[in-house]
């Protein structure tokens, strides 16, 4: 398993290890044990697991507040994201700042996106399945949503003058400037 840091302090890239033979490959995508000896310890709770028809689909950005806050771990089974986290912790250094990291069926790598932070991405291949390993159940009541294109944020999806695909739900996010974030940074990372 390797694990590399992002701008984002506690947002990691997970990519682990494919044992190819001619038959192709095994990996395991994830084991609890690996990633408690690498202080990662999580107790995640709920898989799932998104199809996206179109490339330029956006689905974000997305989280659940507390107590039912979702920390992540996201990867691709077929096509290409990029995937992308931004710290919505009041009072961290780094509050509003986005990072994206593309993740692919061909790269096997994982993102790591914690508690705290906002989660969406954009497909880059028509047919695209992410699945991502939740910390907490779905808890309809406290999901909620910041739109994808807060110009505060400026995150660059790549998608030039292509219409995105979206939801009613992202259509109508408040801006980011018009959100009160229920997460506060506690001072760590
Ligand atoms: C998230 C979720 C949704 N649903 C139902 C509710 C809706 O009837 C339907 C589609 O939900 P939604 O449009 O919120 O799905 P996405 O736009 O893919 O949302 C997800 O996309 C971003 C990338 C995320 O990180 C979140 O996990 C999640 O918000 O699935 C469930 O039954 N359980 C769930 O955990």
């Amino acid at each position: 398993m390797q694990i590399d840091d992002t701008a984002l302090p506690g947002v990691m890239i997970l990519t682990p290890r494919r044992f190819s033979d001619a038959r192709g490959w095994f990996m395991e995508s994830w084991n609890r044990e690996t990633l408690r000896a690498r202080g990662i310890d999580l107790d995640f709770v709920q898989d799932n697991h998104s199809l996206s028809l179109e490339p330029g689909t956006v689905r974000g950005l997305h989280y659940q507040r507390p107590p039912h806050a979702q920390a992540k771990l996201v990867r691709v089974v077929a096509g290409r994201i990029l995937d992308v986290a931004v710290d919505a912790r009041k009072g961290s250094p780094t509050y509003g700042r986005w990072v994206g990291v593309e993740l692919s069926a061909a790269n096997g790598r994982q993102l790591l996106v914690p508690v705290g932070f906002l989660h969406g991405f954009v497909t880059r291949e028509p047919d695209t399945q992410v699945a991502y390993k939740c910390t907490d159940v779905y808890a309809p009541d406290c999901d909620g949503s910041v739109a994808w294109d807060d110009p505060d944020l400026a995150v660059d999806w790549g998608l030039g003058a292509d219409a995105a695909v979206l939801s009613d739900k992202d259509r109508a996010a408040p801006r980011f400037a018009d959100w009160d974030s229920p997460f506060a940074w506690d001072g760590r990372e």
